[in-house]
């Protein structure tokens, strides 16, 4: 999270009065996330987080999102529903912004996580997977690949402060992987689209919650499962490649076993995919972001080297990764 919306202590007093969760004892800004705006707030009764939407969440999409953390937490998976006010009503608004009021979780998000701990979280991919067979929500996913052009056209040449040559390198890459994306050749359902290690809260090497649903959209599963690898299993600086981690993640999700051949040799234009979405949007808000919002902002490049392993023959004729 971060805080790009502040809440002063009297709007957040009157916003608390809605529910029935006791008094504002303490909130504070959580500088976490990239997202949207967060805090963390103790009440008389208890521990909650406040979220207010940001820049790429639109207020028409909370329904669908609330539904489906409704419809994985009913189904036992460790997500946390959105409380509602004393009238049912959990999309709020506050500060200008659209504001839920979020159960808190209790487990930490790791930096360097084990392959045992890549192991779990894989099993909580492919149990979320299963939860939503019957889910009937539908979303397309804003951030999916029909996405990534106009994202690129809309940094522009600027891409290149980043790295001398990254907007026509980019363009490279994508031209590939919008010749060869599977599109329905593979399973779709309601996916994640965002399951980094701080979006994994975990008790040891167990799996103790899912948060942060707010790219879920209906996209290819395993988008979902290249998604998580490319996040999982690098360093910071997406130069090192741990591959136990990954290992671990993909056998975790196939629980035990392996993907089909037709998954297989999809997997790595996926995972090129996955670096080409978060180099753009982590570019784009390199570029963009306020001044004066509490964040930290996330290198693109860290995730750009990453095509180094998913696609080495690309990366060896690209001028910013060869
Ligand atoms: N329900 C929850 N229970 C406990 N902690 C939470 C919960 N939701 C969020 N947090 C804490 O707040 C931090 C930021 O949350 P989140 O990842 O949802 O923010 P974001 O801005 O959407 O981030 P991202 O950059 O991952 O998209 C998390 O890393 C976690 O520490
Ligand atoms: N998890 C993403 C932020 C969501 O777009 C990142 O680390 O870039």
């Amino acid at each position: 999270m971060a805080v790009y919306t502040h809440v002063s202590a009297e709007a957040l007093t009157a916003f608390l009065a809605r529910y029935d969760v006791g008094e504002l004892v303490s909130a504070k800004g959580i500088a976490e996330g990239v997202e949207n705006s967060n805090y963390l707030v103790d009440t008389t009764k208890g521990r909650f987080i406040l979220t207010l939407y940001e820049k790429r969440v639109a207020a028409g999409d909370l329904p669908y999102f609330l539904a489906l953390l409704d419809h994985l937490a009913a189904k036992g998976l460790p997500v946390p529903p959105a409380i509602k006010d004393r009238h049912g009503v959990a999309i709020q608004e506050l500060a200008g912004r659209p504001a839920c009021l979020i159960a808190f979780l209790p487990g930490v998000s790791l930096s360097e996580p084990t392959p045992v701990q890549a192991g779990a979280a894989g099993k909580a991919l492919a149990a979320l997977h299963r939860a939503v067979a019957d889910f009937e929500g539908d979303r397309a996913n804003s951030m999916g690949i029909a996405s990534w052009r106009p994202l690129l056209e809309r940094c522009g040449r600027s891409l290149d402060s980043i790295a001398p040559g990254l907007h026509d390198d980019l363009s490279s890459a994508l031209d590939l992987v919008e010749a060869r994306w599977p599109h329905d050749a593979i399973g779709s359902c309601a996916i994640h689209a965002d399951l980094f290690p701080d979006n994994v809260l975990m008790l040891g090497d167990t799996v103790g919650g899912l948060i942060d649903f707010y790219f879920a959209s209906t996209d290819l599963r395993l988008y979902d499962l290249a998604i998580a690898h490319a996040a999982w299993s690098f360093d910071a600086t997406g130069h090192a490649h741990e591959a136990a981690v990954g290992d671990a993640l993909i056998a975790g999700y196939a629980d035990g076993g392996s993907l089909t051949a037709e998954e297989g040799r999809a997997f790595p234009i996926l995972a090129v995919g996955a670096c080409i979405r978060f180099t753009l949007s982590r570019a784009w808000d390199w570029l963009n972001t306020p001044h004066d919002a509490l964040v930290t902002r996330k290198d693109p490049l860290a995730f750009w080297r990453r095509l180094r392993v998913y696609d080495p023959d690309l990366a060896s004729r690209l001028k910013t990764l060869a």
